[in-house]
């Protein structure tokens, strides 16, 4: 069949974005491996697909699936890349958007500069809300990769990120930083049975972070939104961070809000249409 879709990207972290809602298609595993190709297919760090809800009180049903294939409970700057597609699309007049994932429900809000304001819910710090395996909720945890100790905070943003300081890893700049190598070793680590999304935060100020994500399932992307607040939340937690942190990622800036405890947390960002195409699915 003839699919069509659309390339966009938030903060250079980018993906394909399918309606199927006046589409109707199911692909496998194999197929977004495929497609998430950038040499061999379309390439893209998520794959974004745009549904009807099943629940009435929701606009849409926003599901993500990444690079690797599987599929996932949340992905910020692909949420305000969903709220652009939409409207753009005339699948809503609505500048509030109500969708539901995997992961819970969000409020996309498109503002007049055409930034996206995602309100992302409630943070989850309880180890068993990523999961992670630790008999208390603590600030931070230790956690030994190949004989090294490493100091490590947990959180869910409806999916599971794993925060370290840079200046507990003894590197000065996030360029230093071992993304490479802990990365990949954090992300499927024993202690986190679904995996984790890894970030790397330099504090700069206490409004004012520099951060590298190494993402479960895609990889070091150039921006990850979950993981902008979820460093905003475990440094704020920690009572390092102000309620309103400005996120510098090697892709560009994003803003967090959170005034702590059972508040919501507000992530504000652009998202940017790349082209439109169509590619055949055999
Ligand atoms: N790029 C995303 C997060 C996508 C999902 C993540 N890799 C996971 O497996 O949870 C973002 O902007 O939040």
């Amino acid at each position: 069949m003839l699919l069509h879709f659309t390339k966009m990207h938030g903060l250079g972290n980018d993906f394909m974005v399918v309606d199927l809602i006046t589409q109707r298609l199911r692909l496998r595993d194999d197929q977004v491996r495929i497609l998430a190709d950038r040499h061999e297919g379309i390439g893209f760090d998520q794959l974004l697909i745009v549904e009807p809800p099943t629940d009435p009180d929701m606009d849409f049903r926003y599901r993500i699936f990444n690079a690797d294939g599987s599929e996932v409970e949340n992905c910020g700057n692909g949420a305000r890349c969903f709220a652009r597609f939409v409207l753009d699309q005339r699948l809503t007049h609505k500048r509030e958007i109500h969708v539901e994932t995997a992961g819970g429900p969000l409020i996309l809000k498109v503002e007049n500069d055409g930034r996206v304001r995602v309100d992302m819910g409630v943070p989850r710090f309880e180890p068993g809300a990523l999961p992670f395996e630790a008999n208390r909720d603590r600030p931070s945890h230790d956690l030994i990769v190949d004989g090294e100790t490493l100091e490590i905070s947990v959180v869910s943003l409806g999916n599971p990120h794993a925060v370290l300081r840079i200046d507990t890893l003894g590197v000065e700049t996030l360029d230093d930083a071992p993304v490479a190598r802990l990365g990949p070793a954090i992300e499927r680590h024993p202690r986190f049975p679904k995996r984790v999304n890894v970030g790397f935060m330099h504090i700069v100020s206490r409004r004012e972070i520099r951060l590298r994500v190494f993402e479960r399932g895609s990889g070091e992307t150039r921006a990850c939104g979950t993981g902008a607040c979820a460093a905003v939340a475990t440094g704020i937690r920690q009572g390092l961070l102000d309620a309103s942190v400005q996120v510098h990622l090697p892709g560009g800036e994003l803003t967090i809000d959170w005034a702590g405890g059972e508040s919501h947390l507000f992530m504000t960002g652009p998202a940017t249409r790349v082209f439109d195409g169509r590619i055949v699915i055999s």
